[in-house]
């Protein structure tokens, strides 16, 4: 009797503990969360639905929700530099659950120490710099090509017009863009029409899995157990990469090759030097290239362009009135002589209205909806009324705090890309909409590939636009849809949605099928078709 009340105790004085005595003890949030006893994490984890989970308890709670025994959930824009820039410019560290899914070693992304952080960001800094620009939009628009040729061919067999899944389509093209840009090689899987190495489906399971061994740590060793499987079962496609990885290693230390920032992202790794002076070694440069390429790590910025891409298509696609306006600006730009074919990237930054619609979409469907956690360094810090000492976690979630009026208006729920262009008469508000924005993050540990994920969105999506009609599959009984209802980015099951949602560390998109045709693209041709 006496031995199992020991235990029982222990847990209810932990739990009061946690309730009336912890530092964050006065900060409302779900019970079980407040107690310690339940991980409120975990739970959005396993049943992926972190957006607007989150997003209700900032509704119930206000703009600060404890979220777990020692973690506080904000939503306020005041508080992003204090989070992200100055309590992270000392000596406060990044939470651990970064280091979930690492295969192949430490990567910016997953590295806990600033110093350190800054060292490798800095040390890998080429592979992402503006000086590989010009090559990589040659081998965006070399993906590019290969992604018109499947849906030509799609619409050639189905003699005009076709049905295909878009969401995975795009998947397909973003994966070989990041070969290319990485590797100098795509995949060829835009070529090849479908995923011929079941990438998806395992790098899909692998995050998910990271995600929730990140979230309960005593789960940790049966779940790297289950993605060491997963990666055993995809071994073509690691095989493939490491493959690559390892002979370029050993062709640049047997040649002593220097670098000429003219080739790929991997040429600047490998030339990558650690702050003694030495060399990146084989596993310093397959950990910095499989964080690029989402092979060996928990973090998948293929996934991210490829969500981005698909958002954008739903709510262009989804608002007429926009979708006109977007094909009207291509158009005309066009005639103008303003565009090339394929187009160049400074020519889709000049195309002000699509901009617009882009920065809108990463607004309400940021590709990571997941609460972005810093902890709180030695000297505590006051955020949003309340005082945080050293050791406490502070997070926000860009999905959260992109809906929110103070950031975006009263209007912030609704997709409106005119919000951006109107901003640009008024710089100070400009400045302020885009300091809210953390689809790439803040601070320091900002999106190191923003540039490259902006680049390649903006040379792919008019492109698609101007040269498809397209419109979503009409969800019914002998439609290919593999769910009866739809889910949006903010949980809401609907039959006109037309993709389904699953939101944990990333909002990830299914079941996304559009109806193809080809489009007769110039201004004329717009008006004459009477398309809209
Ligand atoms: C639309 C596309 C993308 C979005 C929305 C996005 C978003 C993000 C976010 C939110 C973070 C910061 C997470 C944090 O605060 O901990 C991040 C980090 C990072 N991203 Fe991206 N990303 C995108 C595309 C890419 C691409 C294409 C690459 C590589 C080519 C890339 C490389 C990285 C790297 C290396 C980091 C780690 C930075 C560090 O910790 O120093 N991202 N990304």
């Amino acid at each position: 009797m006496i031995i199992l009340s020991i235990p029982t105790l222990a847990v209810i004085s932990y739990a009061l503990y946690n309730l009336f005595f912890h530092p964050l003890s006065g900060i409302p949030g779900p019970i079980g969360a407040r107690t310690g006893l339940l991980s409120w994490k975990s739970a959005r984890a396993v049943k992926l639905d972190m957006g607007w989970k989150v997003l209700e308890l900032h509704e119930k709670y206000g703009k600060v929700v404890r979220i777990a025994r020692n973690e506080a959930s904000i939503c306020d824009p005041d508080a992003i530099s204090q989070i992200y820039r100055y309590i992270m410019s000392s000596e406060a560290k990044k939470l651990t659950a970064y280091n979930a899914g690492g295969v192949d070693g430490p990567t910016s992304i997953s590295t806990v120490d600033n110093k350190r952080h800054a060292e490798m960001r800095r040390a890998e800094s080429p592979a992402y710099a503006t000086k590989l620009f010009a090559a990589f939009e040659e081998r965006v628009d070399a993906s590019c090509r290969e992604l018109m040729g499947l849906l030509d061919r799609c619409i050639d067999a189905g003699k005009g017009s076709a049905t295909v899944d878009m969401g995975e389509i795009l998947q397909l093209f973003a994966i070989d863009v990041v070969g290319e840009l990485s590797l100098s090689k795509s995949f060829g899987l835009c070529d090849e029409g479908r995923d011929t190495h079941k990438i998806l489906p395992m790098l899909v399971k692998f995050l998910e899995i990271a995600c929730i061994g990140a979230f309960s740590p005593p789960l940790v060793a049966v779940l790297t157990c289950f993605n060491d499987l997963i990666c055993s079962r995809n071994a073509a496609y690691l095989g493939t990469i490491r493959g690559r990885i390892d002979s370029r290693f050993s062709e640049h230390r047997k040649l002593n090759s220097t670098y000429t920032g003219h080739r790929d992202m991997l040429e600047a790794i490998l030339a990558a030097q650690n702050p003694d002076g030495s060399e990146y070694s084989l596993n310093q440069a397959r950990a910095a290239v499989g964080l690029i390429l989402g092979a060996g790590s928990g973090k998948i910025f293929p996934f991210m362009t490829a969500q981005t891409m698909r958002a954008m298509l739903r709510f262009i696609v989804g608002h007429p009135r926009v979708h006109a306006k977007v094909l009207q600006e291509f158009d005309s730009a066009l005639k103008c002589s303003d565009l090339s074919i394929p187009l160049s990237y400074a020519e889709a930054c000049k195309l002000s209205y699509f901009q617009a619609c882009l920065k809108e979409t990463l607004r309400l469907h940021p590709p990571i909806p997941w609460t972005l956690s810093r902890i709180v360094d030695a000297d505590g810090a006051r955020i949003a009324g309340h005082f945080f000492p050293a050791g406490t976690e502070v997070s926000m979630s860009p999905f959260v705090l992109h809906r929110r009026a103070e950031a975006y208006g009263a209007d912030a729920d609704t997709f409106c890309p005119e919000r951006w262009l109107e901003a640009e008469a008024d710089p100070a508000r400009r400045r302020e909409m885009e300091h809210n924005n953390l689809a790439f993050g803040s601070g320091p540990r900002v999106c190191a590939g923003r540039s490259i994920g902006m680049m390649e969105v903006s040379k792919v999506m008019p492109l698609l636009f101007s040269k498809y009609k397209m419109r979503f599959t009409p969800r019914s009984a002998t439609s290919p849809h593999t769910r009866i209802a739809g889910r949006g980015v903010d949980g809401r099951m609907s039959m006109e949605e037309p993709y389904f949602v699953t939101s944990q560390w990333t909002a990830m998109q299914s079941d996304f099928w559009c109806d193809l045709s080809r489009r007769a693209y110039s201004a004329e041709a717009v008006e004459e078709q009477n398309i809209f």
